[in-house]
């Protein structure tokens, strides 16, 4: 695989009531073309920030980052980004929500994509409905097709499923890892829940806080199929947990 996105000692501050507060601190990393990266860390310690920088939403004050060779300077529709609230118009049909990411495409084509990734979400009935008459999930189902339909590198997502119950979480995780299996895009996604990062992650990036750093990046050697009550699992799961929590139960010897 080769490396799709490359960050050298990206820095970034922001000025807040006239003081320098200094959000990301050498940020080193290397994502692989196809490979899935979550980002996990305490609120605050810059993993919205590293994303935006990555779609172009925001610049670094030093340092680089590239993507395929070339500096991020501005958002494209190579990058696209799902956010914690669905963002769809409420003035639009679904289908006119997606066709929006494909002002690029001709009409027939712009038509064939729209009916794709409808099916794909599962919302080919709904197509002609409003935001309004859809619920959480199928809302969010719905950003995930207009982000993925103009066929994007890379998919941003930002705590993506952060205000969904745990049931419909846990079918959009198993649809968004089924997206990246068929679609090889390359995802990079910020979740706060740990367990998400252990079920969807090729690897996951760690984050310290006060200034954002990157603390360590795990790999998770599970395979594509994971079983969330398996003891590998929830051994990845504690190792993670143990970075920002300290375990006040005693845990036998893991080694990973
Ligand atoms: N445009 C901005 N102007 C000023 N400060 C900002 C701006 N964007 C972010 N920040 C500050 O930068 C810090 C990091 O924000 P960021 O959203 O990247 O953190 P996060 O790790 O994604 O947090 P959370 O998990 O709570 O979403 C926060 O203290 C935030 O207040």
């Amino acid at each position: 695989m080769s490396e799709k996105v490359v960050m050298k000692q990206i820095t970034k501050s922001f000025s807040v009531n006239g003081e320098k507060l200094e959000v990301l601190q050498a940020i080193d990393l290397e994502i692989k073309s196809g490979e899935f990266i979550v980002i996990v860390g305490h609120s605050g310690c810059g993993k919205s920030t590293l994303l935006k920088i990555i779609a172009g939403l925001e610049t670094q004050d030093s340092g680089s980052c590239e993507m395929d060779g070339k500096a991020i300077t501005k958002p494209g529709f190579d990058r696209g980004m799902i956010f914690q609230e669905h963002r769809l118009l409420p003035w639009l049909s679904i289908e006119k929500n997606v066709a929006l990411s494909l002002e690029a495409y001709d009409k027939a084509e712009r038509a064939i994509q729209v009916e794709k990734y409808l099916d794909l979400v599962k919302l080919s009935d709904f197509k002609q409905a409003y935001p309004a008459q859809l619920s959480g999930g199928m809302s969010q189902r719905a950003a995930i097709a207009r982000a993925m339909a103009p066929n994007p590198d890379i998919l941003l997502l930002d705590e993506p499923f952060g205000a969904l119950d745990a049931m419909t979480k846990i079918e959009l995780q198993d649809e968004v890892k089924a997206l990246h299996q068929k679609e090889k895009s390359t995802m990079i996604m910020v979740t706060h829940d740990i367990e998400e990062a252990v079920y969807l992650a090729d690897r996951i990036v760690v984050m310290a806080a006060n200034p954002g750093r990157i603390r360590d990046i795990v790999t998770i050697n599970l395979g594509k199929e994971r079983d969330r009550g398996s003891i590998d699992f929830t051994i990845y799961r504690k190792k993670i947990y143990d970075y920002f929590f300290e375990s006040k139960v005693k845990e036998p010897e893991y080694v990973i």
